[in-house]
């Protein structure tokens, strides 16, 4: 903190609230005036002017009071509401005003009558309150300002400032021209446009800083804040055409988002993650050892999808970033894909319809099954495996399936005890396993011999499960009688050219890994997803976490939490104790989990502790990365 004296100069209208007091002012006046829309939009307008220096202020407020009618009695709902309306970084960090009360200061062309109040409940008395005074007809109708007032004149806020000759360093705090031109005129030291419900291009072109709120005000100023870091700061890549609410949700929470639609080779994504804090993907982007090594600042990757073998979750572990992904969001939707494609293929759907595409009708029996009654192989019994057996026998088909884990069998589905019984009775087999790296190639020549002669093959899993040349044998050999592929062994970053050798052959539905892209399921992904990143960010909780210990932990207030993730190694425990203990420091809760690597440990303080344990405890023996919440 600066030993030298500060003044902080604070504007009101869009800074210490949401919004300009003067419309909400008109909202309440004209509530039962049939041409409410049109004033206010005239009052918006004429508001703006003013603040970006386009007709001199005395004009817009005069302007503004004669369309507004007001009454003195419209006074003490407009208070009420603006209570309402507070910024909500000015309302968690009341603790600042408390404590440095002597050297605030608002300073507004707004007027006293419903600023006093509002700021009196920060600390702010009225006699550090400079702005308007509204002048009263009898009955109580506003009927104009006191023109005397410096701040009813155009600069005013320079004049104030002038005539109040603060001792020391002048910092103002606002979103517009007349809080600007105060450092142009030479009266304040730093302008720091204030953009955390307007921003305004002008403003922010004419500050020394710009201060999305009032954490990172404070943060730049290393004043008492509520939270340890500001969350603006803390930045999100999204790669891969994420839904746009995972975008909206980040943003709203307070974190500084960039959108990709593609997902990056390792080079671009090495250099791109230079100063990225969370990284949101799907399948295709690689996050391999070398990236991870090389993004310092990455505490992150979420997986916007179920699959996370793109992903080296070890080496992620060891570098004390936690991975989270969607396990269910998608999975209804590749589900009725399967039970789709199913239908298509016993129908020779795609088949007929691409004869008459090409001018030929076909009208045919021959091939052409129904589902009901027929014998449906599941193979992997998981999320999606189980769904799409209740949705099958619903259908009346016969529902079998192999796994290699014991799973409980849903309605009428049989168990086979391997692989071979459930290949030589399916009449449709279709795959769910996941995507560990034992299942490359699980299914192939051996596997398809294995089928019955005739029978149809799903693959939604993944493109390594399946020997893409064993299938081409398969069809050609006409040993079976279709497939339906989503996933391939090799996928392209991007939407383009794609070269399979499945490609032409008759009754092979293929599509390009859209299983789980309906718009439902991406827009569930797209809220379960950030809302893990953010309980990690905002609390450090990593329940469901894919590779780190989970820990589902209260949420705290007014004390703040030490997170510490370390190797798992003996005496780490020990030495973050003794040191919490030398530093005395009044722990109010710990929290701890391990597994072979890597420990996660949660210490939460009460408020006042020495910063120098931060350095401590950073330099622990075997400490892989350490915050401080709050
Ligand atoms: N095409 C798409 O767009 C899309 C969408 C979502 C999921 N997926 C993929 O679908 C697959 C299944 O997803 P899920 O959520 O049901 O997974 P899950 O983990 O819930 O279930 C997988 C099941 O497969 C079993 N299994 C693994 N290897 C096996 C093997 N060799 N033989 C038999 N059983 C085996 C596991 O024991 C587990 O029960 C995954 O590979 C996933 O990546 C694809
Ligand atoms: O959306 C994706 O990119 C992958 C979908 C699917 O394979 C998954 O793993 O959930």
């Amino acid at each position: 903190m600066s030993s030298k004296k500060r003044n902080y100069i604070f504007d009101f209208d869009s800074t210490l609230t949401r919004v300009e007091a003067l419309d909400v002012l008109a909202e309440i006046t004209l509530a039962n005036n049939p041409k409410k829309d049109e004033i206010i939009e005239e009052i918006i307008n004429i508001t703006n002017l003013g603040i970006d220096g386009e007709i001199s202020f005395t004009e817009s407020l005069e302007k503004r009071i004669k369309l507004l009618k007001a009454n003195k009695s419209d006074l003490s709902p407009l208070v009420d509401e603006l209570k309402k309306q507070v910024s909500s970084s000015i309302e968690r960090n009341k603790e600042f005003f408390e404590l440095f009360a002597e050297d605030i200061y608002v300073i507004s062309c707004g007027f006293k009558e419903f600023i006093d109040p509002i700021v009196a409940e920060y600390n702010i008395p009225s006699k550090r309150v400079f702005a308007n005074t509204f002048e009263f007809a009898k009955d109580g109708e506003i009927i104009g300002f006191d023109a005397g007032n410096e701040l009813s004149k155009h600069n005013g806020k320079i004049e104030c400032l002038q005539n109040l000759k603060l001792e020391g360093e002048v910092q103002v705090i606002g979103d517009g021209y007349s809080d600007y031109v105060t450092r142009e005129a030479g009266v304040a030291d730093t302008f720091f446009a204030y953009t955390e419900n307007v921003s305004r291009d002008k403003t922010t072109e004419n500050a020394d800083h710009i201060a999305p709120n009032l954490d990172e005000f404070l943060y730049v100023n290393k004043l008492p804040r509520n939270i340890s870091y500001p969350k603006h700061r803390i930045k999100i890549l999204l790669l891969e055409n994420v839904h746009p609410d995972a975008f909206k949700k980040l943003s709203k929470d307070g974190f500084t988002v960039e959108t990709v639609a593609k997902s990056l080779s390792e080079d671009e994504l090495i250099e791109k993650l230079k100063d990225v804090h969370v990284l949101g993907i799907r399948s295709k982007t690689q996050v391999t050892k070398k990236v991870i090594e090389a993004a310092e600042k990455l505490m992150v990757v979420g997986a916007f999808c179920i699959g996370t073998k793109q992903i080296d979750l070890e080496t992620c572990k060891e570098n004390g970033i936690v991975v989270f992904n969607a396990p269910y969001s998608n999975t209804r939707s590749v589900v009725e894909l399967a039970i789709g494609e199913i239908i298509m293929l016993m129908r020779s759907v795609f088949q007929r319809s691409t004869e008459l595409h090409n001018g030929q009708w076909n009208k045919t029996a021959q091939g052409s099954r129904e589902v009901r009654g027929k014998k449906l192989g599941i193979i992997g019994y998981g999320n999606i495996g189980k769904q799409l057996s209740i949705l099958a026998e619903a259908l009346g088909m016969d529902v079998y399936y192999y796994d290699v884990e014991d799973q409980l069998a849903l309605g009428n589905a049989t168990k086979t005890d391997t692989l071979k019984e459930l290949l030589e009775i399916s009449d449709v087999v279709t795959l769910h396993v996941d995507d560990n790296a034992a299942n490359k190639n699980f299914f192939g020549e051996k596997e398809i011999a294995q089928m019955k002669d005739g029978a149809h093959l799903v693959n939604l899993s993944r493109g390594f499960v399946v020997d893409i040349k064993a299938l081409v044998a398969g069809l050609k050999s006409g040993k079976l009688a279709g497939t339906a592929v989503d996933v391939y062994p090799e996928e392209p970053r991007k939407n383009g050219a794609f070269y399979t050798e499945l490609k032409g052959l008759p009754n092979v539905i293929l599509t390009p890994h859209v299983g789980g892209s309906t718009e439902e399921a991406q827009k569930d992904i797209a809220d379960f997803v950030p809302n893990k990143i953010m309980a990690y960010m905002n609390s450090g909780n990593t329940v469901d976490a894919v590779n780190f210990p989970n820990i589902r932990l209260p949420r705290q207030t007014n004390a703040h939490r030490f997170l510490h993730i370390h190797k798992n190694v003996p005496g780490v425990m020990a030495k973050i104790n003794k040191i919490l203990a030398q530093f005395d420091l009044n722990i109010t809760g710990q929290y701890l989990s391990t597994d072979e690597k890597v420990g996660y440990v949660i210490t939460d303080l009460s408020k006042k502790y020495n910063h120098k344990v931060i350095t401590k405890l950073k330099e622990v023996e075997g400490t892989i990365k350490f915050r401080v919440l709050y």
